[in-house]
């Protein structure tokens, strides 16, 4: 169902089959901006952060969600702009059924004019039963001559508070911290915030768990296609700087993104096509 949503912009709205969960995707950007489970007894639960300072005003992205980051993930590319260009386009709604959706986006003058390539992606979302999520990024090479790419579901977890979520199953990786500019190994039993962390994890596992203790929540995260993943909270000083995020809100989430960025970019042949895929599940402590 489509309708007016967050900033008067259009969404579409699913509905899980058995009543468990409901979702919002922002024709914008394409963006996941809202995945609410509802357990037996309990109330709608909002998993996803969307910043109370986000601004709605295309082309800016979206603060919170899920914003994509297509053609490159951060500045892993030749663009100038961080993330690239998909997360700041409008897509075009494709199918829409009761409890799913896809947008698409194709190369036109306006992407040509930042990266020269032909493409088309395509980005589904489908809720299953028991209140999980399903999300896979489409892309295939729609020209005569090959591209690379970088690419990431940019996920904006809501959480209690920071300092009481962790993410467990990378111990032992290495992987390039954004804050330090260096590589490092990790060999935390799980990542905890205690400061400024935004790492790019290089062929992560899957699953990765996110607990948060504060709601006594897990959210466990799956990934397929994309081999590695990014978890990021900019902390005080850097939320204060960005207009967006302030210096507020940013203890409420925490991202953890699957990406396709260190282990290196994805390369296409004409009429080749490349999909990652998410699979999200609420859980809870104790039970996973
Ligand atoms: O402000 P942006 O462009 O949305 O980026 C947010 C963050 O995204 C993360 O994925 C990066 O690792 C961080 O370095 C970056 O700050």
């Amino acid at each position: 169902m489509m309708q007016a949503g967050a900033g008067g912009l259009p969404t579409v709205v699913l509905r899980a089959a058995d009543g468990s969960a409901t979702a919002t995707v922002h024709q914008h950007g394409a963006t996941l901006t809202s995945w609410a489970v509802s357990g037996a007894e309990k109330e709608e639960e909002e998993l996803l952060f969307v910043s109370p300072l986000a601004v709605f005003a295309p082309p800016k992205a979206i603060r919170g969600g899920a914003p994509i980051c297509f053609p490159q993930f951060g500045s892993l590319g030749p663009l100038k702009a961080q993330h690239g260009f998909a997360r700041n386009m409008e897509w075009a709604v494709d199918e829409v059924a009761g409890d799913s959706c896809s947008l698409v986006l194709c190369s036109d003058a306006a992407t040509r004019a930042e990266w020269p390539h032909h493409f088309k992606l395509t980005m589904q979302v489908s809720l299953l039963p028991n209140g999980a999520l399903q999300q896979s990024l489409r892309v295939l090479n729609t020209g005569d001559s090959p591209f690379e790419f970088t690419t990431a579901l940019h996920t904006y977890f809501r959480v209690s508070d920071v300092s009481k979520a962790s993410v467990v199953g990378l111990k032992g990786l290495s992987y390039f911290d954004n804050a330090a500019g260096s590589l490092a190994t990790d060999d935390a039993d799980a990542v905890t915030f205690t400061g400024e962390v935004d790492r790019a994890y290089i062929g992560a596992p899957s699953p990765l768990k996110l607990v948060d203790l504060g709601r006594g929540a897990v959210v466990m995260v799956h990934k397929e296609g994309f081999q590695d993943a990014v978890v990021w909270n900019p902390w005080e000083a850097k939320a204060a700087g960005m207009a967006d995020l302030g210096p507020e809100h940013w203890r409420g989430f925490v991202c953890v993104e699957v990406a396709q960025a260190r282990s290196g970019a994805v390369t296409l042949a004409p009429g080749q096509d490349w999909e990652g895929r998410l699979r999200l599940e609420r859980d809870t402590l104790g039970e996973s």
